[in-house]
């Protein structure tokens, strides 16, 4: 189709308006002055930041003792920051425009450029979208980059790559605009001046990396020289330290020893004799006082904790056979230590959620005893008594030690049997072994001692107890009695010495003696035959008994069940406690049975508990082993008849033996002495009231008396 000459014209006339130089003037201009004024804005931030960057590098090589390092070269290298403004404007009319589009642009867009400018300084302070963001955002995109790529800035060399970050990406965004594109010389300038922003902005980036370097560096010499000064005290302190512990101990003269009698000791001057002699024991063979024989120093060392901690001599000397020096220390300290208090639910009763409910209700403080627990509480702090609240009053829990819980478990009484407690008073084991069986079968729990028998019976009766009946025998003599009626299972909880309690009782440091330890292994032994005697080996469900003690004598321990092991036809077995440190299987010069490698003790020092030893031992037959023993007991048995006639005392109450009760209740010992004891040849301690005083002056007296370090000592 061709057009008409009237219609070209038009067409002509339009294009001429479309494409009319002042239209593109005014946009070109319009685009231009908006660069221009985004520019200058950041000419004038540039400028700025150099002033303040000029400023900390000054104050920086003030401070410095360091050289100029090798960044700063480089930045006194680099050309000075681009010139104000004006240049801008300048350089704009080097951009081809003609002197008509640049006072038609001048004109038009003077308000319009201020208002750029402002709107720069508005949105750079809204931080929205500005350059200075942006480019720092290219910056840290384009540090990895970096390395690889080479630099496009005009300021620096490729040396400087590694270090100087271009305004590289700029460039593409720039030249998308027309009028940007048209301003690449401008670029050229221009993007000096950004460039030199980021110049600017890494010089200020290392000036503060020096100055944090400089801090850290004088952090570390002072670090440096505490360490210093640290590491000569330490050392002076082990020059000291190895001066005094690689001395040589002398042990006191008996002229010394003597002239100390009267002297009155300070514990901090035992305790250094003590950990002396301690690390001359660990190290003897360098550390000894020529001459001088171990024992020497052991005997010594007995009578220094003797002394510390208020013992009988002997007592110390003993325990010192059966443990290392260190660890015999370490059991008297912790002896003196009381232990956590326990109580034991009594799920006849109650739950123990519920009743540990209860308990924090009145504010108690309390946690599950142990893993190998479901009934027991401990506690460890208490507004209200424990012997006296509501819920003990009740029967929901009794008050019993870790430690007494373990025979117990060991001997683990089933539900309709019938079982014998021994010597049961006050009941604390026996309320156990109902709760385990449930309220069901039969218990006999026997004391020898009447007194201590109410203090059982009241305890069943709070307890809810049902299956208990209580007598007072002789243990020795139950055998005989229950000829006809023995048992599925027998606890012994033996009458001892009571030397695994000791912060229980702590009279018994200065009230018990070795003959007295001696004495009461002695009736042990018979117990423990006894208790043998009368468990059926039968018995479908049991023939187990359990033998135990709150000591930790070997005499008590090892010593009586080995004694039965010759004695009767038994085997120990394990205890299924899964915690305690196995029986001595020798000590000194005597050798046990391996098999009491299967018996448990448990140590105040190592288990936090009451001193106690378990021994689970089943029967397998009636056979009493060698002849001349089983003639020998019997013998034993018959004269015991004869001098005491023994009466059923199933009943716990009698007004007619009362009195002589009371007296037997007034011996300090558990260990209570049968009548006629002396005849029936039975080694037990004093019974009457004076031979008792007499005896606990006796001991008294020579703990205090004793001073260990006035005992002779051969020179
Ligand atoms: C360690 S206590 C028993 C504690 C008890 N099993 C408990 O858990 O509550 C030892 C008991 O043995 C008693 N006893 C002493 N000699 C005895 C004997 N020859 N026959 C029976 N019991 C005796 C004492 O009266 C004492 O109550």
């Amino acid at each position: 189709m061709v057009a008409a000459p009237s219609d070209f014209r038009l067409l002509q006339i339009i294009v001429l308006l479309i494409v009319s130089p002042s239209f593109t003037v005014e946009f070109t201009a319009a685009k231009l002055k908006r660069t221009m004024g985004e520019r200058k804005a950041n000419i004038q931030k540039a400028g700025s930041r150099a002033k303040t960057a000029a400023a900390a590098k000054k104050t920086v090589l003030a401070t410095s003792k360091k050289p100029t390092s090798s960044r700063q070269k480089k930045d006194e290298d680099l050309p000075p920051p681009p010139p104000p403004a004006e240049t801008s404007s300048s350089s704009a009319d080097s951009d081809g425009s003609s002197e008509e589009e640049q006072m038609l642009t001048n004109k038009s867009t003077s308000h319009k450029r201020n208002k750029t400018i402002d709107n720069n300084k508005e949105s750079s302070s809204s931080g929205d979208d500005n350059d200075d963001e942006s480019s720092e955002d290219e910056d840290s995109s384009d540090e990895e980059d970096y390395e690889t790529k080479p630099t496009k800035g005009k300021f620096f060399s490729d040396e400087n790559a590694a270090w100087l970050k271009p305004k590289e990406n700029k460039q593409p965004k720039k030249k998308q605009s027309l009028i940007e594109s048209d301003d690449e010389d401008d670029d050229d300038e221009f993007g000096g001046g950004d460039n030199n922003d980021v110049l600017m902005e890494n010089d200020e980036d290392e000036e503060d990396e020096d100055e944090e370097e400089l801090e850290v560096e004088r952090q570390s010499r002072l670090l440096d020289a505490r360490h210093r000064q640290e590491a000569e005290e330490a050392e002076e302190e082990l020059r000291e330290t190895v001066a005094t512990h690689t001395a040589m101990y002398i042990l006191p003269t008996r002229e010394e020893l003597e002239r100390d009698v009267d002297r009155v000791v300070p514990p901090s001057e035992l305790k250094s004799h003590i950990e002396s002699i301690l690390e001359v024991l660990a190290d003897f063979n360098q550390r000894r006082e020529p001459g001088r024989s171990r024992k020497e120093y052991v005997d010594q060392l007995g009578l220094f904790i003797a002394e510390l901690y208020g013992y009988l001599p002997e007592l110390i000397e003993y325990f010192l056979t059966m443990f290392s020096p260190s660890e015999a220390l370490e059991f008297v300290e912790y002896s003196d230590k009381p232990r956590p208090m326990v109580i034991r639910t009594n799920t006849l009763k109650t739950r123990r959620k519920d009743l540990a409910l209860a308990l924090i209700k009145r504010g108690v403080s309390l946690d599950p005893l142990a893993s190998w627990s479901k009934v027991g509480l401990k506690i460890s702090e208490s507004p209200v008594p424990i012997g006296a609240t509501p819920e003990y009053l009740s029967g929901h829990y009794m008050l019993q030690s870790a430690a007494s819980m373990c025979p117990v478990l060991a001997l683990a009484p089933q539900p309709k049997e019938r079982v014998l407690d021994m010597s049961a008073a006050p009941g604390g084991k026996t309320s156990y072994l109902a709760q385990l069986m449930r309220n069901t079968g039969v218990i006999f729990a026997n004391d020898l001692r009447p007194d201590r028998q109410k203090a059982t019976v009241a305890n069943m009766h709070r307890l809810g107890v049902k299956n208990v009946v209580t007598c007072t025998h002789d243990g020795r003599k139950l055998s005989r009695l229950f000829s006809n009626y023995k048992f599925d299972r027998v606890l012994l909880d033996a009458p001892c010495s009571g030397l695994g309690v000791i912060s229980r009782d702590p009279s018994c440091k200065v009230q018990r003696t070795i003959a007295d330890v001696k004495k009461t292994a002695h009736l042990q032994k018979e117990l423990l035959l006894a208790a043998i005697d009368v468990l059926n080996h039968k018995s479908k469900t049991g023939g187990i008994m359990v033998y135990s003690t709150c000591s930790v004598s070997v005499f008590e321990n090892e010593e009586v069940v080995d004694y039965a092991l010759k004695k009767r036809d038994i085997k120990i077995i394990e205890t299924e406690l899964d915690f305690g440190t196995p029986g001595f299987t020798r000590y000194q010069q005597q050798r046990f049975h391996p098999s009491m490698a299967k018996t448990r003790r448990f140590y105040p020092h190592v288990h936090n508990m009451d001193g106690f030893f378990v021994a689970r031992i089943q029967k397998l037959s009636d056979k009493i082993k060698g002849e001349d023993d089983t003639t020998k007991q019997s013998k034993e048995e018959g004269e015991m008849e004869k001098t005491e006639p023994e009466k059923d005392t199933t009943k716990v109450t009698s007004k007619g033996k009362g009195k002589k009760r009371k007296e037997r209740s007034k011996q300090p010992l558990d260990v209570a002495e049968p009548k006629k004891a002396k005849k029936e040849k039975v080694s037990v301690p004093p019974t009457s009231k004076a031979e008792t005083k007499k005896k606990v002056e006796k001991n008294t007296k020579s703990a205090k008396m004793t001073k260990p370090r006035r005992r002779k000592v051969d020179a």
